[in-house]
């Protein structure tokens, strides 16, 4: 038996480890005109952030001086300043500047990251947590001191929630049932909860005193997505960290390079004091919002942890993933074939909207889908020109075996399908998914 699965890539801006089962073969039961209501398109984000999910005008007062007082502002006038703009908060430059031109340098004892958790008072009980984990905890319990944190006028400008799926309503997700984004969703939220109970008993409950006010699963939620959604994508893992003021700045798809953006330095005596740099990617008017590019690397799937998707790039990317089954009569020389290649007993492939399949996919299938009189070619003798048969057609068999699977999977597929293809075709989130059995 040979198991075959096409599926979407699950989002993750921040390199968190779950596991989660991949669906069976569904679609979005939502039309693409509905769900756009609940995802912002980056070409007009005018729908995004509704004003009662805004911070108050004073808030943004006390979170500049709060920047000014911790000298994270040059003197005499910072060239950005933060406004309300179409994606809630964004930062507006109040000068002409060219590409390339300082916006900010945020130094480290303003970040909120691993280090700040383990200076705190939480720090002896957060030893060996997952950074976010700890990070999370530190954030909540800053927001419940409330006026007693040094950090409040910076918690007070983040945003409630945002537009990623892990804040859907249970109507709103009902109505992607079947995605696999709606698995991944599920799957995220799954994780979350799971490390939330963890933290809840390993080191909440047991240190009550060193947490004002209780904890609740929502809390941790939002302090994930919060994190999954400002963290710079390039700082993951044990560099996660928030980085205030600099973590205003929003995405635009007009942006067509990342890699002068920003950047991590010493700056001071012996540049000893990190600094964390933004800078203008593009020329930019006074007045105008200033936007950076998240990450070109993104697809449309994974951006969508951040609330919005992007029309405008090509960011239609699909994961297939192969399997070689274990219950395969050749399960033995087919990963010894796959392996020889780079590849394993599981392979990703992806696949962009109207570009050419990637070179090893149709190789790979193919060898998954031999079986009778083809397997003669997996045998030793064949080993080292196996790979160059696999690039050709191996037998009418095989090929038509390939078609005829990914044929019936596509028609399963679109047949749990309540919309038509061509609404169906304007949803980038929509997934296959099936299993091949010889
Ligand atoms: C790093 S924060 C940027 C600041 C944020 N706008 C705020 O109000 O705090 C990232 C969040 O901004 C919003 N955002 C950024 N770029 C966007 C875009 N092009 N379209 C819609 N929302 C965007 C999304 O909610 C995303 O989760």
């Amino acid at each position: 038996m040979a198991l075959l699965h096409l599926s979407l890539h699950p989002p993750s801006p921040l390199s968190f480890h779950w596991t989660g089962t991949i669906p069976s073969l569904l679609s979005s039961r939502r039309s693409s005109t509905q769900l756009r209501h609940r995802i912002t398109f980056t070409a007009a984000a005018s729908t995004s952030a509704s004003a009662s999910l805004l911070p108050s005008d004073s808030a943004i007062r006390d979170f500049w001086r709060w920047l000014r007082e911790r000298g994270a502002l040059p003197q005499p006038s910072p060239p950005v300043r933060p406004a309300f703009v179409p994606e809630g908060l964004g930062l507006v430059a109040e000068r002409d500047m060219l590409r390339n031109e300082l916006l900010m340098e945020i130094p480290k004892k303003l970040w909120i990251n691993a280090d700040t958790v383990a200076a705190s008072a939480i720090g002896p009980v957060t030893l060996g947590l997952i950074p976010w984990v700890s990070i999370a905890l530190f954030i909540l319990r800053e927001k419940a001191m409330g006026t007693a944190s040094s950090w409040r006028p910076y918690l007070d400008i983040l945003p409630q929630e945002t537009d990623s799926p892990i804040f859907w309503s249970e109507e709103e997700l009902s109505q992607i049932r079947g995605t696999q984004l709606l698995n991944t969703t599920i799957g995220v939220k799954e994780y979350v909860q799971s490390e939330f109970n963890k933290v809840e008993d390993e080191v909440i409950l047991p240190n009550k005193h060193l947490f004002p006010k209780t904890i609740t699963a929502a809390d941790f939620l939002w302090a994930f997505g919060v994190l999954r959604s400002r963290a710079f994508s390039r700082l993951r893992g044990d560099k996660i960290a928030l980085i205030p003021f600099a973590d205003l700045i929003n995405h635009s798809s007009t942006i067509t390079s990342e890699d002068i953006c920003w950047e991590i330095k010493g700056k001071g005596v012996f540049s000893r004091e990190l600094m964390f740099s933004l800078r203008t990617p593009a020329y930019v008017k006074a007045g105008e919002q200033v936007y950076i590019q998240y990450d070109l690397e993104k697809s449309n799937t994974e951006l969508v942890d951040y609330g919005f998707i992007d029309r405008r790039q090509r960011r239609e990317v699909y994961t297939m993933t192969l399997e070689i089954s274990e219950s395969d009569p050749f399960y033995g020389d087919k990963l010894d074939i796959a392996e020889s290649s780079g590849l394993g007993e599981i392979a990703y492939f992806d696949i962009v909207l109207d570009e050419p399949l990637p070179p090893l996919m149709l190789p790979y299938l193919r060898l998954v889908a031999i079986g009778g009189t083809d397997a003669f070619l997996l045998e030793a003798i064949f080993r080292n020109s196996v790979w160059g048969h696999l690039e050709l057609p191996v037998s009418r068999a095989n090929e038509e075996r390939i078609c005829r699977v990914v044929r019936e999977a596509c028609n399963s597929a679109l047949s749990g399908h309540h919309t038509t293809i061509e609404e169906v075709l304007h949803l980038p989130i929509y997934c296959l998914h099936f299993t091949m059995n010889s």
